[in-house]
């Protein structure tokens, strides 16, 4: 059984059709889920969480991440006698907080996290899996239930589960935001500028596009709730402001040498090139949501000099987390490792930073989006958080039906290709 509607469906497409769901959403939606699962005969919906919580043998509380401890406290004490309790939210800290704290003592908590969004199919995805507080045998019967996702189980505890989300999650999630907040401030929308179609650019307004037309609630969570994050976003805006600076400056020596010890501690450590994303130009130019031009424009690429910046300032080795990685994580390293890999286009990246002020508008509104994204992330903000989130998401929403279609079928075939080589 489950709180919240979307994991409803995940599990009732999935699960073996004899196991028996019960679930809830707000009881305002109660006769909408009643239509909705007509057809399924072994889904009952209940009115609330106590009914709910009575009955099962397995509860997912797969709400709000800011929500979770209201939601607990008001349904923990329901729970069956010797039931398991775990949670689907993107941050753990203050989901096992709340069970810990609502619980009755004599429940198991097992709790999960499925590495992808919606659209994503699980198999062989990540899917971690964080025995809290459980017999061996409680533990068996999570890992048996979720088993129908046939996704790849990935053992952590709690804090290790935060510490890796905010690196991989969190991090990219400020970057494609900040890219959004960027293209509104300037009133552009990227598909009909020349510089941003093709090849990696092609990546960036995609997933951009993907973020905005999904729910603020879950990237606010996962940054505002998680203490690791606060720090990698926070980096990740100071090494914007900083690249920043030294291209205004035209400091090319100083901005060189840095991009290329930070290429050093990230790229250039041995590692089984396995893990390598290996991206393709003429794969990523079927993408496009705007016209190819016939040449390519050139781009300092500021959001992807100031990852990996920040990856070395925080000594962090992205490939280490390949094992906790999202699909819109393996595609943002996937094109940072394309713009660092190739000595022509990253020499290329620096000289334009320096002589090229055709586009210091776009990096000048991409620094203040970096920092406010951090500001309100650091303040805790979630009403900031989301005023500014939604007003962005209406900008784009008109393309939002075209550019997940577009998306998709990207994400697709990038993650089979990357599946093939790895087998
Ligand atoms: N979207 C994603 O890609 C992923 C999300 N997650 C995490 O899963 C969790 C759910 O996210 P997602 O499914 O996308 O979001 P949704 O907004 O679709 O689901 C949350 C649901 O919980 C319901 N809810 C809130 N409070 C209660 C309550 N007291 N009783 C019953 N139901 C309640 C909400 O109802 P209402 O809308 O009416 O308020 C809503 O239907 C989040 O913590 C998210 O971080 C994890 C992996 C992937
Ligand atoms: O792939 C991503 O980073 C996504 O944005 C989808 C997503 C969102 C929240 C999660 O907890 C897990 C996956």
């Amino acid at each position: 059984m489950m709180t919240g509607c979307r994991l409803i469906q995940t599990v009732v497409a999935y699960a073996n059709p004899q196991l028996r769901v019960n679930a809830c959403d707000m009881p305002e939606r109660f006769d909408a889920l009643v239509e909705d699962f007509r057809s399924r005969p072994n889904v009952e919906i209940l009115r609330t969480g106590h009914l709910v919580s009575r009955v099962s043998d397995y509860i997912i509380y797969s709400v709000e991440a800011k929500n979770i401890d209201a939601v607990v406290k008001q349904f923990g004490p329901s729970t069956k006698l010797g039931a398991i309790v775990g949670g689907q939210t993107s941050c753990k800290a203050p989901e096992i907080a709340a069970f810990e704290r609502h619980l009755p003592p004599d429940v198991h908590i097992v709790s999960c996290h499925s590495l992808h969004g919606p659209k994503v199919d699980p198999k062989g995805q990540p899917l971690v899996l964080i025995k809290h507080r459980a017999t061996d045998e409680a533990f068996e019967f999570v890992e048996k239930v979720l088993s129908c996702l046939n996704s790849t189980h990935v053992y952590l505890t709690g804090e290790q589960h935060d510490r890796i989300t905010a690196d991989t999650q969190a991090v990219t999630h400020a970057a494609f935001l900040s890219m959004g907040a960027a293209w509104n401030a300037n009133n552009q929308f990227p598909w009909e500028t020349a510089r941003y179609i093709g090849g990696i650019e092609n990546v960036k307004i995609n997933i951009t596009l993907r973020i905005y037309a999904a729910k603020w609630h879950v990237y606010a969570g996962l940054a505002i709730l998680n203490p690791d994050a606060q720090k990698q976003i926070k980096q990740y805006a100071q090494s914007v402001t900083e690249l920043y600076k030294l291209m205004l400056g035209g400091h090319r020596e100083e901005l060189r040498s840095r991009i290329m010890a930070a290429r050093e501690a990230v790229f250039h450590t041995a590692r089984p090139s396995k893990q390598e994303i290996l991206l393709k130009e003429d794969v990523l130019n079927q993408f496009s949501l705007g016209e190819l031009p016939e040449q390519r424009l050139k781009n300092n690429h500021l959001s992807l000099l100031a990852m990996v910046d920040c990856w070395w300032k925080l000594g962090i080795v992205p490939y280490d987390h390949m094992i906790c990685s999202t699909p819109l994580f393996r595609m943002w390293l996937g094109i940072t490792e394309y713009l660092f890999r190739n000595d022509k286009l990253l020499e290329e990246a620096i000289d334009t930073a320096i002589d090229d002020n055709t586009f210091r508008h776009d990096d000048l509104e991409f620094t203040f989006a970096a920092r406010d994204w951090s500001s309100r992330v650091t303040l805790g903000n979630f009403d900031g958080y989301r005023e500014k989130f939604e007003a962005i998401q209406k900008y784009f929403e008109p393309r939002f039906p075209d550019a997940t279609k577009v998306g998709n079928e990207m994400i697709k075939t990038i993650l089979a290709q990357t599946r093939e080589r790895e087998s």
